[in-house]
C-alpha cells in the first residue's frame, strides 16, 4: 500500500552567521557560497525525501539571526514541526545564545505540548580549526535541555548535512507515531479517566 507524502515544516534558528542559510542551501542545491550575505526576514526551500519508506516534502524555513530583524521573523513560527537550533562551533557566544533561540521560539510558536515539541541541535562549522565549544559540552547543553539529538556539521565540507536534517524528519515522525500510539493505545480504567503515555525527545 502506498503511503501519502506528508509535508513537514522545519526552522532554523541561531545567531547572524552560524551558517544557517547555508546549510539549507547545502542540503537542498548542494552548493555552498563563502560569500553568504545575512537573510534579511526569512525564505524557505523545499526538497523531496524519503524517510524509512515515507514519502516527505521536507520545507526548510531559514530565518535571519540578527536581533534587527526579529519582528521579520518571528511570525514563521508558527506551525513549526521542529525547530533546528543551530550555533557555530567557533564562535562560544552563538552557543550560550540557544536557550534564548530556544525561549523566543517557544514565545511566538502555537506548539501545544511544550514539553515534547522535537528540537535538533546543529553544532556548525566543524572544518574550522579553531573551536570554542567541545562537543561534550554542546552534547551536555542538549541533554539538559531536552534537544536532542546533537549534530556537528559543515555546511562547507558536506558534513552531516543529510544526517541532520533527514534526523529532524525522524523525530517528527516518531513523535507522531507516538501520539498516535498512545491514541490508540489509551485505555479506559474503571473510573472513566483515560491514560495515556508520553516520552520525551531524549
Ligand atoms: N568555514 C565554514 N564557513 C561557513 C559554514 N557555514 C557557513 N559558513 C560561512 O559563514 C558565513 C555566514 O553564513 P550564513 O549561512 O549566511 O549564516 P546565517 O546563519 O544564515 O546568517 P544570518 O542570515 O545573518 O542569520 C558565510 O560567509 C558562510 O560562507 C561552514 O560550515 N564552514
Amino acid at each position: 500500500m502506498s503511503r501519502n507524502n506528508v509535508l513537514l515544516k522545519v526552522i532554523l534558528l541561531g545567531d547572524g552567521g552560524v551558517g544557517k542559510s547555508s546549510l539549507m542551501n547545502r542540503y537542498v542545491t548542494d552548493r555552498f557560497d563563502s560569500q553568504s550575505f545575512h537573510t534579511i526576514g526569512v525564505e524557505f526551500l523545499n526538497r523531496d525525501l524519503e524517510v524509512d519508506g515515507r514519502p516527505v516534502t521536507l520545507q526548510i524555513w531559514d530565518t535571519a539571526g540578527q536581533e534587527r530583524f526579529k519582528s521579520l521573523r518571528t511570525p514563521f513560527y508558527r506551525g513549526a514541526d521542529c525547530c533546528l537550533l543551530t550555533f557555530a562551533v567557533n564562535d562560544l557566544q552563538s552557543f550560550l545564545n540557544l536557550s534564548c533561540w530556544k525561549k523566543e521560539f517557544m514565545f511566538y510558536s502555537d506548539v501545544k505540548e511544550p514539553e515534547s515539541f522535537p528540537f535538533v541541535v546543529l553544532g556548525n562549522k566543524v572544518d574550522m580549526e579553531r573551536r570554542e565549544v567541545g562537543e561534550d559540552e554542546a552534547r551536555a547543553w542538549c541533554e539538559e535541555n531536552g534537544c536532542c539529538p546533537y549534530f556537528e556539521t559543515s555546511a562547507k565540507d558536506d558534513t552531516n548535512v543529510t544526517a541532520a536534517f533527514e534526523a529532524a524528519v525522524r523525530v517528527v515522525l516518531a513523535a507522531e507515531d507516538q501520539i498516535g500510539h498512545a491514541l490508540l493505545g489509551s485505555t479506559i480504567d474503571l473510573h472513566g479517566n483515560r491514560k495515556t503515555s508520553r516520552g520525551s525527545c531524549c
